[in-house]
């Protein structure tokens, strides 16, 4: 094959790969069996092993780097990652919404979403291309895990528009991948983790990128560091823009314009926890109006216009795995 024809055949197999796993990770919609997938990206491996210049960043065969790395590098957050203040009952999520009220009247409305229990992580993408991964560190320095973030097969390596921003969101490890994970360290007599969110956040501690890959993690946003002039108002129409974009978002996600309708979604995922394909610790409410946000600001750590409502601590995939395992 000459060059000319290998380069239009590898950009049509790199397009044809990403748009199939955009489908099955992001989606959770698979268009292909497994198989066709694989022999898709073995035609693709070969053509980049004789014309090496086609091995273009956002090609799926780039996704698990190379080299280990032999430390990772502190990066500075430009915007801090603030954390949630915590309310333990309904009683003290009223007690949030009179203080939202006071601030900016009553005129508010809310954005619940579920709290993934991982790990907060920053992207960076510039003209569209995954720059930079980090984690959330201490809110201000952290840890530059580019190489480990880029295994994740539903973080989109290239937006579906050229645009430069940085998002924040969860990477967290499914409850399947946790319960196989400890299944095969028994196995190997190795140390089980104690549950995803300590086994996600050992994978992304790892050097070796293949090691993170074979981790079989996710990754959910859930939040833009600055809309910048997009023109966004809210935070609900920047989850939107986040998917437009090609990014995967939690789909249970609520808006409502009462702090009754919070507590009614809230009590109503109490039971409905087990069933999730990931843990969650809580709730996240959310003063929807980016102005009204401006306007109650925050605190040293924590917004002003969030609240994290945390579920007594259960160790519900503990009692999935023993079902598993015995
Ligand atoms: N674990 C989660 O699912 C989650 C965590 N944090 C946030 O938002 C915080 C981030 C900074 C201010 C609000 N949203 C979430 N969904």
């Amino acid at each position: 094959m000459d060059f000319q024809s290998a380069e239009k055949k590898a950009k049509d197999l790199q397009n044809l790969l990403n748009q199939y796993s955009y489908d099955y990770h992001v989606l959770d919609q698979p268009t292909i069996p497994d198989a066709e997938y694989d022999r898709l990206l073995r035609e693709l491996l070969e053509i980049e092993e004789q014309f090496p210049e086609l091995q273009t960043a956002d090609s799926p065969t780039q996704r698990v780097g190379g080299e280990t790395l032999s430390m990772f590098h502190k990066v500075q957050h430009t915007i801090p990652m603030l954390s949630l203040g915590n309310a333990f009952d309904d009683q003290e999520l009223r007690d949030f919404d009179r203080r939202v009220r006071q601030g900016v009247g009553d005129n508010v409305s809310y954005v619940c979403e579920l709290k993934i229990d991982g790990l907060a992580v920053s992207l960076i993408y510039e003209d569209g291309m995954f720059v930079r991964g980090a984690t959330r560190g201490d809110g201000t320095t952290g840890e530059d895990i580019t190489s480990n973030l880029r295994t994740i097969r539903s973080l989109p390596i290239r937006l579906k528009k050229p645009v430069s921003l940085e998002v924040r969101g969860e990477a967290f490890m499914p409850k399947k991948s946790f319960i196989a994970l400890n299944k095969s360290r028994k196995e190997r007599e190795e140390e089980p983790f104690a549950n995803p969110r300590n086994a996600a956040a050992g994978s992304l501690r790892q050097l070796d990128p293949k090691i993170a890959a074979s981790r079989n993690l996710d990754v959910f946003l859930y939040g833009i560091a600055d809309v910048g002039d997009t023109g966004i108002r809210s935070h609900s129409e920047g989850l939107d823009y986040l998917e437009q974009l090609g990014f995967k978002t939690n789909k249970e996600r609520r808006k409502v314009d009462s702090i009754e309708a919070v507590i009614e979604y809230v009590n109503g995922w109490v039971e409905k926890r087990p069933d999730l394909p990931y843990d969650i610790d809580g709730i996240v409410i959310k003063v929807d109006s980016l102005d009204q946000q401006a306007e109650l600001g925050t605190t040293a750590k924590s917004p002003r216009w969030a609240i994290a409502y945390k579920f007594p601590a259960e160790e519900v995939v503990t009692t999935l795995m023993d079902i598993e395992l015995n």
